[in-house]
């Protein structure tokens, strides 16, 4: 059998971008509206630095304002949670971002429930959780979010396929359940006490791997021309004798790659589809706080 596809999640994620970017200009010729993001960053892990940069340059990019907001690692809670407190009530700000992980003593749920739902382009609040399970007008996390559009544009309609999950975080996991069962697909959440976790996803024509495991998914554990989305982002040593680090998926991608009909990449998969639907949800969030109709992006 030949190789799967590999999905382009440069390629795709520049599509959207695009597409944003003429939205935000429409928006700010006609209306005199610029769509913007804070992002907060508490501390200074250096994973967070770099994806915080690429937020911003992403954003401004796309014509949209980035309001960065960096704060001390021992930034008491009190304090972030002033300060969105501030965002919440800034009209120029339409989507905020709080990065994580926080720093041990900052209450993470009491900060994503600080943030006010209609400017959450996480989609973390309990409010967007709620409006996603019960098919609201929720704002949608965004790693879930890119994985399904990259899923609909490979398969098209997605209803009546076998969908395992691998993973249970509200990050990725539930909401990915959530999407996938809104899409007419039959689903099955896997995690760390499932039973016989090869044979569960060897029914899969859908694999979402998203537990942090580096290439914990085999080759074997595939159903031939499944469609694989690997979630996963772990930085591992090189082989010896090479030096430094690598990055690698959840899914074992060589011995994948000779089973699966169509993978995402690690990285030029998941990653930056991440972040146009998080500049997609900035659109999403302005446009209803301004009661603005949007084309179908
Ligand atoms: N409140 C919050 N929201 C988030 O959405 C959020 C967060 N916290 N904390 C950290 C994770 C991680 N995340 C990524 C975004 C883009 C890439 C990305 O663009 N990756 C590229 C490059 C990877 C690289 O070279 O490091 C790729 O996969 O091709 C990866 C990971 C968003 N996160
Ligand atoms: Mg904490």
């Amino acid at each position: 059998m030949t190789d799967a596809t590999l999905i382009d999640g440069n390629a795709f994620s520049a599509g959207l971008r695009d597409r944003i970017r003429a939205q935000v200009h429409t928006l700010r010729e006609t209306r005199r509206i610029t769509p913007g993001l804070a992002v907060v960053l508490v501390g200074e892990d250096p994973a967070s630095q770099v994806y915080v940069r690429s937020k911003h340059k992403r954003t401004v990019e796309t014509g949209m304002e980035s309001f960065v907001h960096t704060l001390p690692a021992d930034t008491p809670e009190d304090e972030l949670l002033t300060l969105i407190a501030g965002l919440n009530r800034d009209p120029q700000v339409h989507g905020i971002l709080v990065q994580l992980p926080l720093p041990r003593h900052i209450d993470a749920q009491k900060v994503i429930e600080a943030i006010d739902p209609a400017k959450d382009v996480d989609g973390f609040h309990p409010v967007n959780v709620g409006r996603l399970a019960a098919g609201g007008e929720a704002l949608v996390p965004c790693t879930p979010y890119g994985s399904l559009l990259l899923l609909k544009d490979r398969l098209g309609d997605l209803s009546g396929l076998e969908a395992v999950v691998i993973g249970r975080s509200n990050i990725v996991g539930k909401p990915m359940a959530q999407l996938l069962l809104q899409e007419n697909c039959t689903v099955t959440i896997a995690h760390s006490r499932t039973r016989d976790l090869p044979a569960v996803v060897r029914r899969a024509d859908i694999v979402v791997a998203a537990v942090g495991k580096p290439e914990m998914v085999r080759g074997d554990w595939l159903k031939p021309g499944c469609t694989v989305i690997d979630v996963g982002i772990n930085r591992v040593a090189k082989p010896a004798p090479e030096e430094g680090t690598r990055l690698v998926g959840d899914v074992a991608f060589a011995e994948a790659v000779t089973v699966a009909g169509a993978i995402t990449p690690v990285p030029g998969g998941v990653g930056p589809m991440t972040i146009a639907c998080l500049l997609r949800n900035t659109l999403v969030a302005c446009a209803r706080q301004n009661r603005l109709p949007l084309d179908a992006i």
